[in-house]
């Protein structure tokens, strides 16, 4: 699967999202080391705080399913730039996936922007940061 694929993949995911609150559809992709594809979307809730974006619906797709070595995601939503996904997807993208990653950042016009996981977050809590 190419980056033009899965970038496609997360524009068929988008109409999947439940958005009744904000009417905004993000649909995301995810690609694992065996090619394998999860889709995301957004998920709103009548409690609006309980909102999982389409980036992490995806990632605990994958987990929850076994799969948890990932070589790329994409993301697409209807906005001017590539859309930037928020913070919280920002650290669980870098704790999941792998620093040399590549993240496909996109919209509807078909703008790409390519950034790396490690890039996402600079000084993320992580994993290293917990005392045991
Ligand atoms: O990268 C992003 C940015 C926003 N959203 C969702 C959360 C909410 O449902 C809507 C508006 O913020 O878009 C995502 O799913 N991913
Ligand atoms: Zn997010």
């Amino acid at each position: 699967m190419n980056k033009e694929q899965l970038m496609e993949q997360a524009k068929l995911a988008r109409e999947k999202a439940y958005v009744p609150y904000s009417k905004f559809q993000v649909g995301a992709a995810l690609l694992t080391a065996d090619g394998k594809v999860y889709n995301g979307a957004n998920i709103e809730n009548a409690a609006y705080s309980l909102t999982c974006c389409a980036e992490r619906t995806a990632l605990f797709k994958a987990y929850t399913e076994g799969d948890t070595k990932f070589s790329a995601i994409a993301v697409v939503a209807d906005t001017k730039r590539p859309v930037p996904p928020c913070g919280a997807c920002r650290q669980v993208i870098s704790e999941l996936c792998p620093p040399e990653m590549p993240v496909y950042l996109t919209n509807l016009k078909g703008d790409v922007q390519e950034i790396l996981v490690k890039d996402l977050l600079p000084g993320a809590f992580s994993p290293e940061d917990l005392n045991d």
